[in-house]
């Protein structure tokens, strides 16, 4: 027996779980996703609860910002792997375990369907929609138990996933993700969200992977001497320096195109609002400095001062230049909140820009809260439920799977409680992750593109990750890293095509099979080229995510912002987290099956 004689810190686990369980707990073997919030919390408790054998992924290094709750990093951590950190840490509590940390990102292929496998069960510690999808299908496919869980400020929720016993992570739609008027964010914006959201944009543009930039814009096209000879001008300036040629086309050049077009067009692009002014570089100085010395309080840390226009502009030129030089040694970049040349860029960027459009400009701590779709993080929430987490793995390894309950810990207790339990529901029979396997797009296929079709949709809304397509047996697109130059070029050329252009038409069924998640779906075409709602491209029909919709979701409260329904909708942003608080339908359903028969939290 595991406990007896070599090891006595055992003992009052056998005495509390049973030599069973206990049995059970030492030879299962755990994948841990993620080691943030609820990651550290839960290694914590795995540790301690005597589990043996323990991987960890998480693809972040640690950032002061994590210490006030990730209590198994200390400033002295800070740039190092989260999880070779936490590893270590964790060991203190207990060194007889064996952990293997790996830094990376659970999408990467090497961490595939024989990787899971290996696992007992995994335990989902994540921060975002995107991650938690693959972890799903990979756990549909492998037919791994997943323990599945959130946490924003005082609400928290798990959830244990098995394919074939209970819904997987995909089976019920998530909120739909909040939206702007493509318009507005590029050619009108009215409010400081407006503008990060477009500096965002550019950092992509200027800095991330190009393949996967979805919205770029289109010029548009302007025969204006006068405009041609400032593109000229400042088109001369790019090689000597590309972040003055950067910050004089976004600031300048843009600018003053968007108001020659509206002079020749006669058309007001800003109804009822002042026009635009555009920032010249060398006359900074002309420039009122657009904040107003009451707004920075002598005590308020540099990150929440208000910067002026020349700061502004210092602090773009220098993040551009380091970014330049960080794209040509590394590569393309992702926006991290906690990269500070990126969020400088977005900063000054997103400040640059409104005060050309007369919107106030902000702290880099409030634009960083923004940009960064930051949640509030609450330690003794993510304790609660790390464990919860052990708690429902215990019913797992019993072999009692259909007793685990999906746990919501509520703001306020209701009929007394904090936390409500109820029994995990079934999987939904038309959930094209873990039942049905097909979807119908409706699309006008002769204005749809392939890379629309692959980015938009397969990855942005299906959540794939390395998709081919196939249609009667032809292969018409391959993504993945083992593809060579030669077939990534082709592929880029094969997405420029119109799906009518690739045999994608009306009655079409398309295969999509993506190897890295071990996952297959049929999608039925149906081509259709009037949409009730202007702007809108697509719609699929089946359990996917719904359609972004100009009405407010919980995010967007706090934005107050609303999609003009006008224009095309532009996707921003997935929520960090699935919505932790139930509906009120399911509340009630939780409310009501706890009242006749949970106990809440029963450890059988
Ligand atoms: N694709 C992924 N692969 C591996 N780890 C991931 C992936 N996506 C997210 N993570 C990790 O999941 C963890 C989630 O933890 P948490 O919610 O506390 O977020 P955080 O990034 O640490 O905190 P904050 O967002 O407040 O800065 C993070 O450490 C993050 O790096
Ligand atoms: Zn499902």
């Amino acid at each position: 027996m595991a406990a007896s004689g070599t090891n006595r810190r055992y003992e009052h686990l056998v005495a509390s779980l049973g030599n069973e369980l206990f049995e059970a707990i030492r030879s299962a073997k755990i994948l841990m996703v993620g080691a943030g919030g609820i990651g550290c919390e839960l290694l914590k408790n795995l540790v301690l609860t005597g589990f043996h054998d323990i991987e960890i992924i998480d693809i972040d290094t640690i950032d002061l910002s994590n210490l006030n709750r990730q209590f198994l990093f200390q400033r002295k951590h800070i740039g190092m792997p989260k999880s070779q950190v936490a590893k270590e840490s964790a060991l203190r509590f207990n060194p007889d375990a064996n952990i293997l940390a790996h830094h990376g990102n659970i999408k990467d292929s090497k961490y595939g369907p024989e990787f899971f496998k290996k696992f007992t069960l995994v335990m989902n510690a994540l921060d975002n929609i995107d991650a938690r999808r693959h972890v799903n299908r990979l756990c549909i496919a492998t037919e791994t138990p997943l323990i599945e869980s959130a946490t924003e400020g005082y609400l928290g929720q798990i959830q244990v996933i098995k394919r074939g016993v209970m819904e997987c992570y995909e089976c019920q739609p998530k909120p739909a993700p909040k939206t702007y008027a493509y318009c507005t964010i590029r050619s009108s914006p009215t409010k400081p969200i407006h503008c990060i959201i477009w500096a965002k944009e550019e950092f992509l543009t200027h800095f991330g992977d190009q393949e996967r930039v979805v919205n770029q814009e289109q010029e548009e096209e302007i025969t204006d001497e006068e405009v041609k000879a400032e593109e000229a001008k400042i088109e001369a300036i790019k090689e000597k320096s590309f972040s003055e040629y950067l910050f004089r086309k976004l600031f300048y050049l843009e600018i003053y195109k968007k108001i020659r077009i509206a002079q020749l067009t006669k058309k007001d692009l800003w109804p009822g609002r002042e026009t635009p002014v555009p920032i010249m570089l060398d006359q900074l100085h002309l420039y009122s400095n657009g904040t107003n010395d009451s707004t920075n309080s002598v005590e308020s840390l540099p990150d929440q001062q208000i910067m002026s226009l020349k700061q502004n502009a210092d602090l773009f030129i220098d993040s551009v230049n380091r970014l330049v030089e960080r794209r040509s040694k590394t590569g393309a970049m992702d926006f991290d909140k906690d990269d500070d040349d990126a969020l400088n860029f977005v900063t000054a960027a997103s400040n640059l820009r409104s005060h050309i459009f007369t919107i106030p400009v902000q702290s880099r701590f409030s634009i960083k809260s923004l940009a960064g779709n930051i949640i509030p993080a609450i330690a003794t929430t993510n304790a609660v439920i790390a464990g919860l987490i052990v708690v429902e793995s215990f019913k797992i390894l019993r072999n009692s799977i259909e007793k685990c309950r999906t746990v919501v810990l509520q703001k306020k207790p209701s009929a007394g409680r904090l936390l409500l339990s109820c029994a995990s529901e079934k999987p939904n029979p038309d959930c094209y992750v873990c039942s049905s396997h097909f979807v119908t797009l409706e699309c006008d296929t002769d204005l749809m593109t392939l890379g629309v079709l692959v980015e938009g949709i397969l990855r942005g809304r299906l959540g794939m990750n390395e998709p081919s397509i196939t249609v009667d047996s032809d292969i018409l697109f391959e993504s993945g890293e083992d593809l060579d130059e030669e077939e990534v070029k082709r592929m880029k050329l094969q997405s420029a095509k119109k799906l009518s252009e690739c045999r994608i038409v009306n009655g079409t069924i398309i295969e999509i099979d993506d190897i890295s998640q071990n996952f297959q779906l049929k999608i039925s075409i149906v081509h259709k080229n009037n949409f009730a709602e202007e702007g809108q491209t697509f719609n699929i029909v089946g359990k996917a995510t719904p359609l972004p919709t100009a009405t407010k979701t919980k995010g967007e409260d706090k934005l107050d912002e609303k999609a003009q329904d006008d224009d095309e909708v532009m996707i921003v942003d997935a929520p960090a987290v699935p919505p932790p608080a139930p509906s009120k339908k399911r509340k009630a359903q939780f409310e009501e099956k706890d009242a006749k028969k949970s106990k809440v939290v029963s450890l059988d």
